[in-house]
């Protein structure tokens, strides 16, 4: 089967710094897919490659068979790239309803539009639609609140949903466990396994490769732009390559990794070892 997300001998400069690296990635239509490296490995700058925020150097990206390198920023939602953000990005002044309908401004039209709806009785396709991701994503309770008052794992699980009613094919979801406590953490697993549609595509940047082993079917790990080890979750998390760019090679018992303390197989299974 042809991978929906491709690609090929993709290198960015910028000014001369080489920050990815003639990388080739592959990943299958409905696969979740973790995207792993340390801090400054490239990660976020593939997503702004995808979602055209950057542009590479060299290489090309094709989705769904086409090429998207020539696709302007404003249009890579149309061709069905949704994505969140490593900092939430949520117009806190609005409801979780509202926050999460803006993302359907590709399928309807202004938000002057989209949220023409609330406060009426009009019937409303993309209302109901919005409505219905926020059940999804265990937002009902909350969907009349102002962001601004909830909590930091509701926050993020209200911009999944402002992503997932776009309804991408390919979802970036860029630290979608950063910030969260363990009980977040997990039902933020629950509610993404069960929320996502099977054919979505979803490429996933996290530091916390539990997160990985437990959500992904794919994983894919990178250092200094380059792809340093790919394949099934687990054997990517432990791969001596991936322990040595968390940890370096004469650490063995570094226990906190800058931002990802729960983090890390890599870092959890040095520790025993060194234990
Ligand atoms: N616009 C830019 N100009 C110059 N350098 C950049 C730019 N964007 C990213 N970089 C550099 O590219 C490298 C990779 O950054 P990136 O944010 O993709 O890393 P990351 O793997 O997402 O790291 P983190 O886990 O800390 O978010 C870093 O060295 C960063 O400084």
């Amino acid at each position: 089967m042809k991978p929906v997300l491709f690609l090929h001998a993709i290198t960015l400069t910028f000014g001369g710094l080489s920050v990815i690296d003639n990388l080739d990635i592959q990943v299958r239509k409905g696969s979740r897919c973790g995207l792993i490296g340390p801090n400054g490995a490239g990660k976020t700058t593939i997503f702004n490659l995808l979602s055209g925020v950057y542009r590479a150097t060299a290489g090309e990206i094709r989705l769904d068979d086409e090429p998207i390198d020539d696709v302007p920023l404003d249009q890579r939602i149309r061709l069905g790239i949704g994505r969140t953000f490593q900092n939430l990005r949520l117009m806190k002044h609005l409801t979780v309803l509202e926050n999460i309908m803006l993302g359907q401004h590709h399928l309807v039209g202004p938000w002057t539009r989209i949220l023409a709806p609330l406060g009426s009785r009009w019937n409303c396709a993309w209302r109901d639609e919005a409505e219905e991701v926020a059940e999804t994503l265990g937002l009902r309770e909350d969907i009349h609140k102002l962001a601004q008052g909830l909590s930091y794992g509701v926050q993020k699980r209200i911009e999944v949903a402002r992503a997932l009613v776009g309804r991408p094919k390919l979802l970036l979801l860029d630290e979608p466990a950063a910030g969260l406590n363990s009980t977040e953490r997990n039902e933020l697993v629950t509610v993404l396994a069960s929320s996502v549609p099977s054919d979505t595509t979803v490429l996933i940047v996290e530091h916390d490769t539990d997160f990985v082993r437990t959500l992904c079917d794919q994983a894919v790990a990178l250092n200094f732009g380059r792809k340093i080890a790919e394949g099934d979750p687990a054997s990517v998390c432990s791969h001596p390559l991936v322990v040595e760019a968390y940890l370096g090679k004469d650490e063995p018992t570094y226990r906190n990794h800058s931002k990802s303390t729960s983090s890390g197989e890599a870092a959890i299974q040095r520790n025993e070892n060194a234990a």
